[in-house]
């Protein structure tokens, strides 16, 4: 995304020079380590990203080894991983400037008007996987895999973002309303507390976000770290300690109600043979018998028809800022105009997606109500339509599985207020 020299020089006089080479521009958003700003690179006249992390939260400042990391992550040059071009204190804030990017996967899953076929599903985990292989080649984990950490440029490719800052940084603290989300995509041993653990906490991640791109919602939302582990104990069956031995060692081991596993296959109806066994291999519960990023590239899923899309084919949801205005008008996102004489009956008809093909009409659902709107739509927390079959709710299978997962159907509140971009803090 370049920028021509006249428009720097425009933007010059209006904007900020950071590091008297950053012209910096609007806000794009908050994370955990602090505000990201929209930049211009006015020595390459590119648009960058800067992450500008507080170092107030780190009382002793950066030391050297995290800035040996930084410096190491400076080298790190893969189509897969966002480039990371400049790293430079300024006030106090250690500044982390990265290549700018359009969207995210996670904005990829969540925009209904997107169908994704077998072959950009194999496309966007193909490029997860080969990010994920070329860091582990060099022992570096991300650790906090996620879809809103996997961002799309312009061309179609998928990068890793965020890649190591969660060893130089610190495990990101889970207290934050946005952290939260991040465990959905943990490993079992990580909830299980062992402080070693190795890249197979990527690979399980990346499992989670093969499922989420499947199903169009994220595969098993646990509201607490026992809830999820709760939760996958259902998916996959409560472990037994021949399958992994060292699970009863780790330090926050709890013994589960064994609950039997059923098939991968009823939990993804419309994935393939190939895609079924992919996902079993990155979901097996002993980490050293866990797939890993390189043996999952070459598995044969990935070989088999159909061939991966290319990226620059990929479905994709317009780029950040682009407003409504830019895109061609659609009626059916537009209010109406209003009824003036009395209404003779106040009632609107939604239509609720149940598990696949299983719809029910509901009636009379207020319309100012944001959660009913959701509910309505289907899934509850996601709010997806059935643009592709939803996966078996597991507590509708299994019936009573509240032994396992006590919160199973609640909806996490913070999640549906981050999905709507509420204040964390509204009730
Ligand atoms: N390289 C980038 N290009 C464009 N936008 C970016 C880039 N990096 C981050 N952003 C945007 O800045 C915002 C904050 O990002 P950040 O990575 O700090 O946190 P997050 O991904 O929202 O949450 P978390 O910290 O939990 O991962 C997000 O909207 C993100 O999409």
């Amino acid at each position: 995304m370049a920028t021509s020299s006249s428009a720097v020089e425009e933007d010059a006089s209006q904007s900020k020079l950071v590091a008297d080479r950053y012209l910096k521009r609007e806000q794009l958003g908050e994370g955990t380590y602090g505000m990201v700003f929209k930049a211009i690179d006015t020595k390459t006249g590119k648009t960058v990203a800067i992450k500008k992390i507080r170092l107030g939260n780190y009382k002793e400042g950066v030391n050297f080894t995290a800035l040996r990391e930084i410096k190491l992550l400076k080298e790190i040059k893969d189509p897969n991983i966002i480039e990371l071009i400049d790293a430079f204190p300024h006030k106090g804030n250690l500044h982390l400037v990265f290549e700018f990017m359009e969207s995210d996967l996670e904005a990829v899953i969540r925009d209904k008007n997107i169908v994704l076929s077998p072959a950009d599903i194999k496309s966007y985990i193909q490029m997860t996987l080969k990010g994920l292989a070329y860091c582990h080649k060099k022992w570096i984990l991300h650790r906090d895999m996620k879809p809103n950490n996997l961002l799309i440029a312009s061309d179609g490719q998928l990068k890793l973002a965020d890649f190591g800052l969660a060893r130089i940084f610190g495990s990101p603290d889970r207290k934050f309303t946005h952290q939260v989300f991040a465990r959905w995509y943990r490993a079992p041993e990580l909830l299980f507390g062992t402080k070693q653990y190795g890249p197979g906490v990527d690979v399980w991640a990346a499992g989670c976000i093969f499922a989420e791109l499947l199903l169009r919602r994220p595969f098993l939302q646990g509201s607490s770290d026992i809830d999820q582990l709760g939760k996958i104990f259902a998916a996959f069956g409560t472990p037994k300690p021949t399958q992994w031995p060292e699970m009863v060692y780790f330090p926050d081991y709890v013994e589960f109600q064994y609950f039997p596993a059923p098939s991968l296959r009823s939990l993804f109806p419309m994935a393939s043979d190939d895609a079924l066994d992919l996902l079993s291999k990155m979901f097996t519960y002993d980490p050293k018998a866990r797939i890993s990023s390189q043996q999952a590239l070459e598995h044969r899923f990935f070989s088999s028809v159909p061939p991966p899309t290319k990226p620059a084919l990929l479905p994709r949801p317009p780029p950040k800022g682009e407003t409504l205005n830019e895109r061609p008008l659609d009626l059916n996102l537009q209010e109406g105009p209003f009824v003036l004489s009395p209404l003779r009956k106040m009632r609107r008809v939604t239509v609720n997606h149940v598990g696949f093909g299983g719809d029910a009409l509901n009636a009379g659902r207020g319309s100012n109500n944001n959660e009913n709107d959701k509910e309505a739509r289907g899934g509850g927390e996601s709010g997806l339509t059935g643009l592709v079959p939803m996966s078996i709710d597991l507590e509708a299978m299994f019936g009573s599985t509240t032994n396992l997962r006590p919160k199973l159907n609640s909806v996490d509140r913070s999640h549906l207020k981050r999905k709507l971009h509420m204040d964390p803090e509204f009730e």
